[in-house]
């Protein structure tokens, strides 16, 4: 059992000082470090052994993992914990805002970003001088105890990090004993509902991603939006929260060979490198009934995939299908008895496609308005008013708006996390950090003097 030390009770902040500066350190070591070609290639291949992409996708992973870390080298860590002070009514008053740590603290990570989010939210919780616990997916968090000694090699002090290998039920005994002020969640909605219940409401939640694309009526450089969108919904065997899960094509790209573009790239995808693979949470079985579901809506067509991968020996707990895009027609996702449906999120290799004619931007604009998860988006287009109209009538957190917009692939150099839920986490900035890991807390000093002629005034 952790112990937790309650920090936040007894540290006022000038005695954080020496930690914001040890922690401008420790990252200036730990991206060093990273940035080693041996050391690189050894978190890369150890990511692959057991979260299963291709060389680059991991690689990617830890590339913006040593990113995140040379963004808080020197005084940056102590930047973040930056004051300010406003007049008092009287000489001698002035109030004080400070970023405030919550002190003991958990987080808790998924399986599929098995260094990114746990080092860029461990890091954000330590700067801001909290205790955290950390439990990562067990499946996956061979790459963190890792990270943790290099962490450690690079000066971290033993006792400031609890890190725990348990499953999800145990670690829920755990949170709800130990109490911490507060926790990051990042995994499933179904958990994270669970979770903010039991807690009663001391969390910070990154959930599913439902996410979506939409090309908009001016059509350019039809091969590289193809190549985004397989990149979108496939990398990664599709198992990332910012996939893309909904496609709304324009009536003029439906003009394009784009779906035949985006099938041959699809199908260029094999098992030998990675680039397509094992899923690790949903079997072979509940995706295919789920692409046989769909194809039961009147007007809908498999447009590629739809059929098991072929000799492997990803055992059978596991998924392991081709990728794959179902078309289903808009007036149809729209009708009460499929939204649910098509707007499920199934973490692997799939996709749903439809399009919109210009008339119907409303249609589409509605159907943004009724998913529940605001992650990521994207509004494919070079038409100012056409992005004008999308984003101001839609929420998520993160949108990419122009003709490079993609949805996956968030860099440590931009926010990225939900909006439209009070609960809403981030992760990367220095916005983010401080969102998540501080709270704000004001002091008014008031020293006096008390005027020489005060009398105490009458009752009020
Ligand atoms: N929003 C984001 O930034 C983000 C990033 C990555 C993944 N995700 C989402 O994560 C999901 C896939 O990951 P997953 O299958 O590992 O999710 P999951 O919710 O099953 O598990 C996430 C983590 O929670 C733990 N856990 C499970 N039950 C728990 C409980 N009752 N109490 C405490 N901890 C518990 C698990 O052991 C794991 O470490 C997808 O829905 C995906 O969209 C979101």
């Amino acid at each position: 059992m952790p112990y937790i030390v309650h920090i936040g009770d007894c540290c006022p902040n000038g005695m954080l000082l020496w930690i914001y500066l040890m922690f401008g350190e420790i990252s200036a070591k730990a991206a060093h470090m990273l940035s080693l070609p041996k050391v690189l290639d050894f978190f890369t291949r150890l990511i692959q052994r057991v979260s299963p992409k291709s060389y680059q996708q991991a690689f990617g992973e830890v590339y913006v993992t040593q990113k995140f870390l040379e963004n808080f080298c020197g005084d940056q860590v102590r930047f973040l914990a930056r004051s300010f002070a406003v007049p008092g009514n009287h000489l001698g008053q002035q109030s004080h805002g400070f970023r405030w740590p919550y002190g003991p603290v958990a987080i808790i990570t998924p399986f599929n970003f098995p260094l990114e989010i746990p080092v860029l939210q461990l890091m954000g919780a330590l700067y801001m001088g909290n205790k955290p616990v950390l439990k990562v997916d067990s499946k996956v968090s061979i790459v963190m105890e890792q990270m943790l000694r290099l962490l450690h090699t690079c000066g971290l002090p033993l006792e400031d990090v609890d890190f725990i290998n348990s499953d999800g039920k145990t670690m829920n005994k755990l949170l709800l004993e130990g109490n911490p002020r507060m926790t990051l969640f990042t995994g499933s909605s179904r958990v994270a509902e669970k979770l903010a219940v039991d807690l009663k409401g001391r969390v910070k939640l990154e959930d599913a991603g439902f996410d979506w694309k939409i090309l908009g009526p001016d059509v350019h450089q039809e091969d590289y939006v193809a190549w985004v969108c397989d990149q979108d919904a496939y990398a990664c065997s599709g198992q990332k929260c910012s996939a893309q899960s909904l496609l709304f094509m324009h009536e003029n790209w439906s003009k394009t060979s784009l779906l035949s573009k985006l099938k041959d790239l699809a199908e260029r995808r094999k098992l030998a490198d990675l680039t397509i693979g094992p899923v690790l949470t949903v079997t072979t079985d509940s995706m295919l009934e789920h692409v046989n579901k769909l194809l039961e809506i009147p007007g809908s067509k498999l447009l590629f995939g739809g059929s098991p991968l072929e000799n492997h020996s990803i055992p059978p707990i596991y998924g392991a299908i081709k990728p794959t895009a179902v078309y289903v027609p808009l007036e149809e996702i729209m009708k009460d008895k499929n939204f649910e449906l098509v707007t499920k999120e199934i973490f692997g290799p799939f996709q749903v496609i439809t399009d919109y004619q210009n008339s119907q931007l409303a249609v589409v604009l509605d159907a943004l308005e009724r998913m529940h998860n605001h992650l990521t988006a994207a509004v494919v287009s070079n038409d100012p008013l056409f992005l004008q109209e999308v984003i101001g009538k839609s929420v998520n957190g993160t949108t990419y708006a122009g003709l490079r917009a993609r949805t996956t692939g968030a860099p440590q150099n931009h926010w990225f996390g939900p909006a439209g839920d009070a609960r809403g986490a981030g992760i990367g900035t220095p916005e983010a950090i401080k969102l998540v890991w501080s709270c704000h807390r004001e002091i008014i000093y008031d020293f006096g003097p008390v005027p020489k002629n005060w009398e105490v005034p009458p009752s009020t």
